[in-house]
């Protein structure tokens, strides 16, 4: 069941419409159906959450729209295009995933210049120091951290490396899985103002995964809620706030959450 405020919103340029994905792991007895049939969108400019608990499959339809699920059906479109497949290289300009652990997601060898010279290099820039000076200055780390590795950094800098690094290719649709939860409690509020900061100053769309509705709350305009694999309702952040979900399930996430 989906409810009325995305056909609200139909007007609206789309960045990302999701339309009837499935998204299965495994074959035959051992075959996960971790997304059932999911549809929603998310207008230009937008901030939209995916929340429901773990295992529900909020992580998977992330994955697929960045082509790391090998097995999916359904349509899936970016500023009105069909994904293919195979992402072509162009995809990645557009769209960029930041991980929930900026740990695993940063090569232990690179130095920070690395990580965002080599992504820069790889989608055609030539500017590449001015570049770097400006992104590092943009996540809220400046240029002394430049020449740092992983190491020595905390992960709430490594975090900010992991979106200098997401937005290096300038995309227009940032899909964010979990993007504080490994984080100290410390950091976290940091780098979610951080990433609200950038959603403002760059015109970015937000997709953001996260089983914590507060934040779901501070950083979104809608979101959907998802149980076992499927969408049970979609509402706008601020019947969240009310607490007047319609559906069972999100009242009892909304209940426990307090
Ligand atoms: N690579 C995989 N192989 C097999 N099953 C998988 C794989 N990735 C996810 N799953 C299964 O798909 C379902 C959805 O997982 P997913 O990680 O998307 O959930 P989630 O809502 O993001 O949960 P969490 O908050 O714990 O990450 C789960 O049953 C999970 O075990």
């Amino acid at each position: 069941m989906v409810n009325g405020p995305q056909c609200e919103r139909t007007h609206m340029t789309s960045m990302l419409d999701v339309n009837g994905l499935n998204v299965w792991f495994g074959k035959g007895r051992d075959r996960v159906d971790a997304v059932k049939d999911a549809t929603f969108s998310v207008a230009n400019g937008e901030s939209f959450g995916l929340v429901g608990e773990s295992g529900s499959g909020k992580s998977t339809i992330l994955r697929a729209i960045t082509g790391l699920a090998p097995d999916w059906s359904g349509a899936i479109s970016v500023n009105g295009t069909p994904v293919p497949k195979k992402r072509p290289k162009e995809f990645f300009k557009q769209v960029q995933m930041v991980f929930q652990d900026p740990y695993a997601s940063l090569h232990p060898r690179h130095s920070v210049d690395q990580v965002l010279g080599e992504t820069l290099h790889l989608h055609g820039f030539k500017d590449i120091d001015a570049r770097v000076v400006k992104l590092l200055d943009d996540v809220g780390l400046g240029q002394k951290f430049r020449f740092r590795y992983p190491h020595q950094l905390s992960g709430g800098q490594r975090q900010r490396v992991a979106i200098a690094r997401a937005l290096a290719p300038e995309p227009e649709l940032l899909l964010l899985d979990e993007p504080t939860s490994a984080l100290d409690v410390s950091v976290q509020a940091e780098i979610l103002n951080l990433l609200a900061n950038l959603r403002e100053a760059r015109k970015l769309t937000y997709l953001m995964v996260s089983h914590d509705l507060s934040v779901v709350g501070h950083m979104c305009d809608r979101l959907a809620v998802m149980k076992d694999g499927e969408i049970v309702e979609i509402m706008d952040v601020a019947a969240l706030r009310a607490m007047k979900a319609t559906h069972p399930y999100s009242q009892h996430l909304l209940e426990a959450s307090i």
